[in-house]
């Protein structure tokens, strides 16, 4: 959980977010693009969405997948509170999956409440797709499991 330092660089991440945008990616449907070259370590976009309680979190991933929307763009913070990004949610929601990302998922304490930043975890870019691991649990049904069309080296084959 986030320290002092990191408390005082999201608030500079808000006056300073690093200029990202979307566009189609090599891998899924939509990505996040790096609009300048990014160091590594340095904070990127905080994922921001709804803050909603686990049992709220099933019922909605219930209806998304009932609706279409397929995997969702629900993010868990920890076993209590998860981030819904589907209705209201800002642009981290676009970001990929990648067996060998160029950055992390942090979640930072911020007056008491967690929330979720994207770091660099390498140099990145300008024009390079931003990818984190998703860390999905891993699908004990063969039939649930999401292939990862990542395209790294290392490629795990899935999601989950
Ligand atoms: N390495 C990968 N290999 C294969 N598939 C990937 C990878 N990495 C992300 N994925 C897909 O992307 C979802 C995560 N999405 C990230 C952005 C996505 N690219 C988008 O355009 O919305 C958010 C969810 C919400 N869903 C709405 C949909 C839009 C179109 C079809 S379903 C997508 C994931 O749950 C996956 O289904």
């Amino acid at each position: 959980i986030g320290t002092e330092s990191e408390l005082l660089s999201l608030n500079q991440l808000t006056k300073r977010k690093k200029p990202v945008t979307f566009a189609r990616s090599a891998i899924h449907n939509w990505g996040l693009y790096a609009l300048e070259p990014i160091s590594a370590k340095e904070m990127i976009i905080e994922y921001v969405g709804e803050r909603i309680r686990q049992p709220v979190a099933e019922m909605r991933e219930k209806r998304y997948l009932k609706s279409g929307i397929g995997s969702s763009y629900l993010f868990r913070v920890d076993e209590s509170t998860v981030i819904d990004a589907t209705k209201k949610g800002g642009i981290a929601r676009f970001i990929n999956h990648c067996c060998d990302p160029s950055c992390t998922a942090k979640i930072i304490k911020v007056g008491g409440m967690k929330r979720i930043v994207i770091y660099a975890l390498r140099d990145i870019a300008a024009n390079e797709e931003l990818t984190y691991d998703y860390k999905f649990e891993r699908e004990t049904d063969d039939e649930e499991r999401l292939p990862c069309l990542c395209g790294a080296p290392n490629c795990k084959g899935f999601l989950n």
